[in-house]
């Protein structure tokens, strides 16, 4: 079914509907609240994220509101009374929203975006709002592990066929390039974001003309800036050759960029490929290579000194393949000007309550209240105040510009890509005395209950 009308408002859980349902029916659907997005883990071991989600939380943003569609749905489920389906007509949302830049380096417990405003609005949110972040950090994250693998290398973003569907792959190699990928070669991706675009040919290819010679002719004729891939058949029996020879029959028509290769020992064939292509005088000719490529394989390709100079990436990027969820939750830190928090037996999960900030020094990271004076950079920056959008979005050039910025300021022992240091993250005594007043004050209440 296809509604002329679908918003993504009811791209929420259930639970959250009939919240506000209640919080509406007795009243309290106005009380100032504020809510803070945070994970607890980071994800691949490593020692930071890359914050990613926030053009996509804006856009989101900006369009929510119940549809007729939406309404009609509603009403279908016999859940709620008319005067509510009416109220959830009339509702817009006024809440201000903070987060980090996009591209900012972020920590475990620090938030990654507060919403403050009515109860209901902030309730709506929570599932969207994760949805987006966890997704985009995640992947942002492991790019830029890859990134850091590849040392300053080209890096192609290869993921669609393998994404958990359209919308993963989209907004899943926008993440990549915040992370540091140089392209991509989904299409949509480039005309939507204006990112770059590259790309190669597939075995289809040389199989449609039945040899290599006859498949990189072919190309050759109807290309310029070609890359041929070698390894269909043999690759040093008669992908290599059959290239070396279409680049010369071709010269500067062609201006022959290199060859990829999909499979085999990447490193001895990436090191006898080398040697034919400077035999043949093609010195700058580049050896791609691509075949379930991530983090580690890089860094143990290079160890062995494999002569690979383009990689392309896909299935493990876009999958987030060794880690396939970042757990950012989403908390009520405030409402009606109270701290409040979530015990747990495990300490871990108790949530840190009041409104914050987060103060990036040359010696690590101080949460605050909000409202107390802090040192060094504020990280939490106006995105909506009171439902208008104040923050325009950057490019997605700027973003990642933004992100090897942040992460260059952080020094390197916290980046290793193996056993990182951990960045401290220290709460101001003032934090501190809330939340053990806040977790006193809930003791006492259960005590008195
Ligand atoms: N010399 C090497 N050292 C370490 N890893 C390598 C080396 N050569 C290839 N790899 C990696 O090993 C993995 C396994 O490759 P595998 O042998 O399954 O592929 P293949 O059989 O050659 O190709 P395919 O099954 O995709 O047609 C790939 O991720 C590849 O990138
Ligand atoms: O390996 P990835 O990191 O996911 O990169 C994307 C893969 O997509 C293509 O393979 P294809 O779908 O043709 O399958 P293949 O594994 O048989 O080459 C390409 O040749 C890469 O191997
Ligand atoms: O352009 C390529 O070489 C490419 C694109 C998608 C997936 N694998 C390879």
């Amino acid at each position: 079914m296809v509604y002329p009308d679908d918003s993504l408002t009811l791209h929420t859980d259930l639970y959250q509907i009939n919240m506000i349902y209640t919080y509406w029916q007795t009243g309290i659907d106005q009380q100032p609240v504020v809510f803070e997005a945070y994970f607890r883990n980071k994800p691949f071991n490593n020692g930071y994220v890359i914050f990613a989600g926030l053009e996509h939380t804006i856009t989101y943003l900006k369009k929510i509101k119940f549809s007729a569609s939406d309404l009609d749905y509603l009403r279908s489920l016999n859940l709620y009374t008319a005067a509510f389906l009416e109220y959830l007509a009339q509702w817009r949302f006024t809440a201000t929203l903070r987060a980090p830049h996009e591209g900012e380096v972020m920590f475990d417990h620090e938030p990654l975006l507060q919403v403050e405003g009515p109860l209901v609005d902030a309730q709506l949110l929570e599932t969207a709002l994760l949805n987006i972040i966890n997704f985009q950090t995640l992947i942002a994250t492991k790019a830029s592990r890859i990134v850091s693998a590849a040392k300053g290398e080209p890096l192609l973003e290869f993921g669609t066929r393998r994404a958990q569907e359209l919308d993963a792959a989209l907004w899943g190699t926008r993440a990549a390039y915040i992370g540091g990928f140089n392209a991509t070669s989904n299409v949509r991706a480039g005309k939507l974001f204006n990112l770059p675009v590259s790309g190669t040919h597939a075995h289809a290819l040389v199989q449609a003309y039945k040899n290599d010679y006859d498949a990189f002719t072919a190309y050759a004729k109807t290309h310029h800036n070609v890359v041929f891939l070698v390894d269909t058949f043999d690759t040093l029996k008669s992908g290599v050759p059959n290239a070396i020879k279409v680049a010369r029959e071709f010269g500067d028509k062609i201006n022959f960029q290199g060859v990829r290769i999909d499979s085999g020992d990447m490193v001895g064939l990436s090191q006898t490929i080398r040697q034919e292509l400077d035999r043949a005088g093609f010195p700058n000719a580049k050896i791609y290579a691509s075949n379930d490529l991530d983090e580690y394989a890089i860094t143990n390709l290079k160890k062995q000194n494999a002569k690979i100079d383009v990689w392309g990436v896909g299935t493990k990027l876009i999958t987030a393949f060794d880690q396939p969820a970042l757990g950012a939750v989403y908390k009520m830190v405030s409402i009606s000007g109270d701290n409040t928090i979530k015990l747990s037996d495990d300490d871990e999960k108790i949530s840190t309550p009041g409104k914050k900030q987060i103060w990036r020094t040359d010696t690590g990271d101080m949460l605050t209240l909000f409202d107390e004076p802090g040192v060094g950079l504020p990280i939490l920056q106006d995105i909506f105040v009171h439902g208008k959008q104040i923050y325009q979005i950057p490019t997605a050039q700027a973003v990642q510009r933004y992100a090897k910025d942040s992460l260059s300021a952080i020094p390197a022992p916290f980046k290793r890509i193996d056993s990182p240091e951990k960045y401290s993250v220290s709460l101001s005594k003032r934090l501190i005395e809330a939340k053990n007043t806040t977790i006193q004050h809930v003791k006492n209440m259960i005590k008195e209950f």
